[in-house]
């Protein structure tokens, strides 16, 4: 089964949610109270898929709040450059700041987030500041669901679903569930499910679907179950360096392998899946192949030092399964 886009539409994908900034920890393999020096990256997910897809030459937009500061100006600034079209980024007029979140690189597997978002201008996107004419040019709406945590941002994510549905706009909801940013499981249960049932691709990790069900050890089997009952045509699962999982409505099941590479920071995986998946998807490669793309793009991300600034070409991610697929035969 192919996913298909409305081809006459001027952009590829737009993104709505959090542009915000990373400052990842310069000195590896210690602790964040002994890191003394952090680099300065475009972060937040929704940015960086837009970012990750720009680079892989899908035109894409942006619908975001900045703060009105350097950081908003940077981020804006820094997007733009890099072909995002930032007509719909708004910059907040009341004081509210950009996210921060600083990383810490303990070794290649303990990398952990410490995030600063109190009061983040992202959030408070109003419905106003969603607009029909805009959403309407594009193929895809992307969803990051942390922008559904905080009123109003949570009504100008609904009005853009509601936007992208009457114009036959594809909506592609990532789950991306950052814990800090919500009051409750069971808050955070409602709206994703809300927005999962109106999605036409659903994608997150196994550990973000049991949020999205408000279960502790949940399976694709039971959530797609559920899901299929509604709008979604495909659903993807992650389940980290095991790889990932997609499903079709009509019945088709594909797994797709990690690239094992040498690891330097773990972050960053799913937002250079996300843009490689879509861009595999909207080029009409088809579901098997987009999961290379995404797990090829991942690979080469988490060996890298950021999230935004890293993301490959499409000739590195081709270069990459070539050589797997390579070795594979060979082993055979
Ligand atoms: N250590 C790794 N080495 C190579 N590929 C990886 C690794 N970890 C994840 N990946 C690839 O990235 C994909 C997404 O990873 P994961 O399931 O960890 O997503 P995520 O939790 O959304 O990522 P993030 O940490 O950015 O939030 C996996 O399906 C896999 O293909
Ligand atoms: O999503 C965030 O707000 C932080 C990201 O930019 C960070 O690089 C990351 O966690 C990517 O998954």
């Amino acid at each position: 089964m192919n996913i298909q886009f409305n081809p006459d539409r001027e952009f590829d994908l737009i993104a709505i949610g959090r542009a915000c900034i990373d400052l990842n920890a310069v000195e590896y393999n210690r602790a964040m109270e002994e890191t003394m020096t952090f680099k300065k990256y475009v972060g937040g997910s929704p940015a960086n898929i837009a970012i990750g897809s720009s680079k892989l030459g899908l035109k894409a937009g942006f619908i975001g709040k900045l703060a009105d500061d350097q950081h908003g100006r940077f981020i804006e600034q820094y997007m733009r450059s890099l072909g995002v079209d930032t007509s719909n980024m708004v910059v907040d007029e009341e004081g509210h700041k950009t996210g921060l979140a600083f990383t810490e690189i303990k070794s290649p597997e303990e990398c952990s987030i410490l995030m600063y978002r109190d009061d983040v201008a992202d959030l408070y996107l109003e419905p106003s500041e969603v607009s029909e004419d805009y959403i309407k040019k594009a193929k895809v709406l992307l969803v990051s669901g942390t922008a559904l945590a905080k009123s109003p941002s949570r009504e100008a994510v609904l009005k853009a679903v509601q936007l992208a549905r009457k114009n036959h706009v594809k909506v592609i909801f990532e789950l991306d569930y950052r814990g800090y940013t919500w009051k409750s499981l069971e808050e955070t249960s409602v709206y994703y499910t809300l927005v999962a049932q109106q999605s036409d691709v659903v994608v997150g990790t196994r550990d973000e679907f049991d949020v999205m069900e408000n279960v502790t050890e949940g399976n694709n089997e039971a959530t797609i179950k559920q899901l299929f009952n509604y709008s979604p045509e495909l659903v993807v699962i992650k389940h980290g360096v095991e790889g990932s999982y997609a499903y079709t409505k009509n019945g088709e099941s594909f797994r797709g392998q990690a690239y094992l590479t040498k690891v330097l920071k773990t972050f960053g995986a799913g937002d250079s899946y996300a843009s490689a998946f879509l861009y595999a998807l909207i080029s009409g490669k088809g579901i098997e192949t987009a999961l290379k793309y995404g797990s090829a793009s991942a690979a080469i991300v988490v060996s890298k030092h950021s999230s935004s600034e890293a993301m490959p070409t499409v000739a590195e991610i081709e270069q990459l399964i070539a050589e797997r697929t390579e070795t594979a035969d060979q082993l055979r």
